[in-house]
């Protein structure tokens, strides 16, 4: 094992342009740490990315070990600043697209692909889109956030990791303020959590139920143009808000449009994931 990680081969890719850094390290051999995941995120002295997906072997990791055998391939997720986080949802459907396309797995289109991530096992469907089953998040309760003053009331939810998702007149989302964190209750979330911002959209997208815009403000990252599992959340709170209890949500985020789609336990997450350039750390 290195002491650094020059040499180190990397590509870059995103989901909705929710950007990360990936590192093939199937031994689980390279010496990553928060400092080092926090440059290599730096969008002016580093490559720039929202977070860091470590490919490493199931079996050669101690977070996934009890995995090996469901799973080949372990999904290590790290925020911008070098904190961990439990799960991604566009992290996994670029880690699949590197998977496929790097040959590290069956790569035939409609063909399904499980990881493992903290959070547990992730199932995936190749195609020109990338479709996660993610599972339904759980409701935890009300609370809220406060930003700029202004309180904003919502639905605190588990995606394998915390969210806090807030409705907001569609009218206000473009102008809220996300260069600082909102502040959310600690006895809530005492991990932190990613706070959605979603307003409903009148115009009906061909194939979903309902259609929202969202804004995100994430944990260890800031505001990002994207977030899987925060559409997870946002879809999960929009219907259980109209009663309803299985709907497809098409989510307009500043990088594009995913989809979310409820049936019982069942949410699968769609939507386009793109590997951008390849490369050797110096
Ligand atoms: N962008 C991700 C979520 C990444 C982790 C998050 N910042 C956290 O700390 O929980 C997604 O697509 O889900």
């Amino acid at each position: 094992m290195g002491t650094t990680l020059a040499g180190a081969a990397f590509a870059k890719g995103h989901g909705t342009e929710n950007d990360f850094v990936i590192l093939p390290d199937p031994d689980g051999a390279l010496p990553l740490t928060a400092e080092r995941v926090a440059a290599l995120c730096d969008r002016r002295a580093g490559l720039g990315a929202d977070g860091v997906l470590r490919v490493v072997r199931s079996a050669k990791h101690p977070d996934a070990a009890g995995y090996a055998e469901a799973a080949e391939w372990f999904m290590d997720y790290w925020n911008a600043d070098g904190s961990i986080a439990e799960m991604c949802g566009n992290g996994i459907r670029v880690f699949l697209r590197y998977l496929a396309e790097t040959g590290l797995v069956d790569a035939t289109a409609g063909a399904e692909i499980t990881i493992a991530t903290r959070s547990g096992l992730r199932t995936g469907r190749l195609g020109e889109t990338i479709a996660v089953q993610m599972g339904t998040p759980t409701l935890v309760g009300t609370t809220g956030a406060q930003l700029g003053g202004v309180g904003y009331p919502g639905v605190a939810a588990d995606a394998g990791n915390p969210h806090l998702v807030c409705p907001v007149p569609a009218a206000e989302l473009a102008g809220l303020d996300l260069t600082a964190p909102p502040a959310i209750d600690p006895a809530v979330f005492p991990r932190g959590a990613n706070v959605e911002f979603v307003a409903d959209l009148d115009d009906p997208v061909p194939g979903a139920d309902r259609h929202v815009a969202m804004r995100v403000y994430e944990r260890g990252a800031g505001e990002t143009r994207s977030c899987g599992s925060g559409v997870c959340a946002v879809a999960a709170v929009v219907l259980a808000e109209a009663g309803e209890t299985a709907g497809t949500v098409a989510v307009d985020v500043p990088g594009g449009r995913l989809t979310a789609t409820v049936e019982g336990d069942s949410l699968v997450l769609a939507g386009p994931a793109v590997i951008v350039a390849t490369g050797t750390l110096a």
